[in-house]
């Protein structure tokens, strides 16, 4: 049986057809650029991309073209669950969940806190249930490994009836990643989960970090919404919260204005004045862009200043951890920050962090430095197999009895 994993963005589509126990993969799939001129399709199947251009597909679109690319590899009789990653699920949902009408009306309810994100979850299920309406849907929430923390971590100081009449808390998101890099740097460090305590760094589009304490988390740097905490590609991260009243005087912006401006003109694209893309910038920093320069900068000192923040939450520091697009591959970035935490007891072994390359996973301290590790986050595979092992709580086994 093949396990669909939709993961629906603001802008792209990632996809993923997979084995939940071998991990075996038989189709990957990333649209980006969707509904503008630009839009395409990157398909993997055995290690072999290709790429096609769509201009102005929709969601709609994305999902016949992965339709047909299932029937053309005879496998679309065989998915037997769709998993979905759905960024917010509030306070209702500590584990993933079978999708129903009241589980989909909960993620509709989640709108308002998630307004880039949780339309396009949404988009995702209704295309997977028209396409595949016999099968079981899995939604599985990036908010929902961050439920455990304590009320010192997820509230803010403000009016108390925010949080009980509106939510107002911390959240925290990118939590399949963060679950997941925890227990293979787990196994990396030869030690079990459930006692180590760890700060994880995603660092994709959206960046953020993590204390994790026997696998559970204690606290994160994002918060109500993912615009909180670390500076992004687009996304400012942490500003003065007076920010907003600031520039409606100031400047005359409204508030959806300064709000669109936070989420998609900002971060690394707001201070360099050139692109959110991290590679992108290393380059043209190292041509002496000076926007490129600061953006980078000012990316790692935040990422630093945020895991220090981190292991406040912990009871000691185990291991850091990087992942995502960044984390993974930029060599520099690791560097840097490394360099600006030598108080947490981290040193740099400049040829392996040269040799930990995407996908791989390697150890990138020196000997008897805290340990500092890269390791290749999968969000798909671990979405697959919380459905899974939802799908196994739910029925009885094979033959077996209920
Ligand atoms: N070789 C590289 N060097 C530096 N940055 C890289 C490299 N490869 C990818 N990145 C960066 O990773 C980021 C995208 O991360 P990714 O995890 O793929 O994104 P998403 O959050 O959309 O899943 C971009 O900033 C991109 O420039
Ligand atoms: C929640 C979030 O920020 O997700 P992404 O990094 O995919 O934008
Ligand atoms: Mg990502």
């Amino acid at each position: 049986m093949w396990t669909l994993v939709l993961n629906c963005g603001s802008s792209s589509v990632k996809f993923a057809l997979l084995q939940a126990e071998s991990g075996e993969t038989a189709l990957l799939g990333l649209a980006e650029r969707l509904g503008g001129p630009e839009a395409r399709l990157v398909l993997t199947r055995g290690g072999q991309k290709t790429e096609s251009a769509h201009p102005d597909v929709s969601y709609a679109g994305v999902f016949t073209l992965l339709l047909s690319e299932l029937e053309r590899l005879g496998l679309r009789e065989q998915v037997g669950v769709v998993g979905h990653r759905v960024v917010h699920g509030g306070e209702k949902f500590s584990a993933p969940a079978l999708i129903d009408a009241a589980v989909l009306e909960s993620i509709r309810a989640c709108i308002p806190l998630a307004p880039l994100h949780n339309p396009a979850n949404l988009a995702g299920i209704e295309a997977a249930q028209q396409a595949f309406p016999e099968l079981p849907q899995v939604a599985v929430f990036d908010t929902a490994f961050h439920q455990t923390l304590p009320p010192v971590a997820y509230r803010y100081a403000v009016p108390e009836a925010w949080y009980s009449g509106y939510g107002v808390r911390r959240y925290g998101f990118h939590g399949t990643s963060h679950a997941y890099v925890a227990q293979q740097a787990a196994r990396m460090l030869g030690r079990p989960l459930a006692e180590l305590n760890l700060v994880t760094a995603h660092l994709g589009n959206g960046c953020s970090v993590a204390a994790v304490s026997g696998g559970k988390s204690l606290d994160t740097s994002m918060g109500l919404t993912p615009l909180e905490g670390l500076v992004m590609g687009t996304r400012s991260g942490d500003v003065d919260p007076n920010l907003h009243e600031y520039l409606a005087r100031q400047a005359g912006l409204s508030l959806e204005e300064v709000t669109d401006a936070l989420n998609r003109h900002s971060g690394l694209t707001g201070l360099s004045g050139l692109s959110g893309d991290m590679r992108q910038l290393e380059e043209a920093a190292a041509q002496g862009h000076a926007g490129a320069v600061l953006a980078v900068e000012v990316f790692v000192y935040r990422l630093a200043k945020s895991v220090a923040a981190m292991s406040v939450a912990l009871p000691t520091l185990d291991a850091l951890v990087f992942t995502g697009g960044i984390g993974e591959n930029s060599a520099g970035v690791r560097a840097k920050v490394l360099g600006r935490l030598g108080l947490l007891g981290f040193s740099l072994d400049e040829a392996a962090n040269d040799a930990a390359v995407r996908g791989g996973a390697g150890h990138i301290g020196r000997p008897g430095s805290t340990p500092a590790l890269v390791v290749g986050t999968n969000e798909e595979l671990m979405i697959a197999r919380e459905a899974a092992r939802l799908l196994d709580s739910v029925r009885p086994a094979a033959g077996g009895q209920a």
